[in-house]
């Protein structure tokens, strides 16, 4: 038996935290929110982000990092990007030296843009990484639908290790070595996954999403080899598995947001309706951030970039990316 704390009781993490304690884990789970974590203990439930889903006893609600790493033998931080540095800031104090970091946020750094490799570095010093990514609905993973995911390190032997913390016969856990191209995937699919909600909102019919979905890889690619990632990790769960997930499916919160900004409503109230993270809300910024520093053209992600930061219409954006010249499909 491990101890395992999972830092951020989301659904994500909250769904983490079941499949750990599944597995005969002790899983202390922090949130920052003192109410959150009184309702998890009087309930054993996380009515908010993960409804009906009994939380296992080898789960411990807790305010206190402290508390949480003590004795911790891993840590898995599922917190969404924007609070990952100061999150990884107040738990740097209680990180032995030699305790590894996994993270399961898919996301850049807000304020910088950087990957969330670098964060960690900086905040906690030099130490073993690894990221779980992946197509993963945290209800279907809690509900122990079968699902697969990539587990990336900065060495095999601790992707090896957090990969065997999570596996199960319903949860596969493939190891991999791209920390850089299973970051991005994970990350940038988000923003592609709002371009699809918006297609399909808008009427435009399978044809469309298709292409949407692959010219969308095309610029995962772009982005992803800029920033040091290998081509091929693109085609693997983390890249085109996830992307598919995400543009397809309503369960989707990215989707459900470009559906609604479709439908004619504001991205403040089409946000507040889904009331989670949407991730690609944040990283549509940073996206364009890093495709201007490095010059990639990513026409699909701008235009999404264009609507939800310059009040672009959904309609103009689509109008944007169909005037485009015809190019090679090579380039
Ligand atoms: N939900 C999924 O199906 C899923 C699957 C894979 C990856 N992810 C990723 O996991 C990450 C977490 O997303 P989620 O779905 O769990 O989000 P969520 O919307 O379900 O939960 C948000 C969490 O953020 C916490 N929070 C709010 N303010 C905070 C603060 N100041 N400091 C720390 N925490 C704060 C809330 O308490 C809550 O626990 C995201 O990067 C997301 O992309 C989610
Ligand atoms: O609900 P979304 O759009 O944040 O997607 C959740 C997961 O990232 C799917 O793998």
């Amino acid at each position: 038996m491990q101890r395992i704390a999972v830092i951020g009781a989301g659904s994500w993490g909250t769904a983490l935290a079941v499949l750990l304690a599944r597995n005969g884990h002790q899983t202390p789970l922090w949130s920052h929110d003192p109410e959150q974590v009184a309702a998890l203990q009087r309930d054993r439930e996380n009515k908010t982000f993960l409804p009906g889903i009994p939380l296992p006893d080898l789960i411990e609600p807790t305010t206190s990092l402290a508390q949480a790493l003590d004795g911790a033998t891993g840590i898995l931080v599922a917190v969404p990007s924007q609070f990952f540095a100061d999150v990884l800031s107040a738990t740097a104090p209680f990180l032995p030296a030699d305790l590894g970091v996994l993270w399961a946020t898919k996301g850049f750094d807000l304020a910088s843009g950087r990957l969330l490799h670098e964060v960690v570095l900086e905040r906690t010093g030099q130490r073993e990484l690894a990221v779980l990514s992946g197509p993963s609905f945290a209800a279907e993973v809690a509900q122990g639908l079968p699902t697969a995911v990539t587990l990336a390190a900065s060495s095999m032997a601790f992707a090896e290790q957090c990969a065997a913390w999570v596996h199960s016969e319903r949860f596969r856990a493939y190891t991999h070595d791209d920390l850089i191209g299973v970051q991005v995937g994970g990350a940038a699919k988000n923003v592609l996954a709002i371009a699809t909600g918006i297609a399909d909102g808008l009427g435009f019919g399978a044809n469309t999403r298709a292409a949407l979905i692959t010219r969308g890889l095309a610029e995962l690619i772009r982005l992803g080899t800029a920033l040091g990632a290998r081509r091929e990790t693109f085609m693997g769960l983390a890249g085109l598995g996830d992307l598919v997930l995400t543009c397809t499916d309503n369960q989707s919160r990215n989707r459900r947001l470009g559906l609604a900004l479709a439908r004619g409503d504001s991205a403040t109230a089409a946000l507040a309706e889904i009331g989670q993270e949407v991730e690609g809300v944040i990283t549509a910024q940073a996206v364009q951030r890093i495709a201007r520093e490095h010059q990639i053209e990513m026409p699909i992600c701008e235009q999404v970039y264009a609507v939800l930061h310059q009040g672009q219409t959904p309609e103009a954006a689509t109008r944007r990316l169909l005037e485009r010249s015809g190019r090679s499909e090579l380039d």
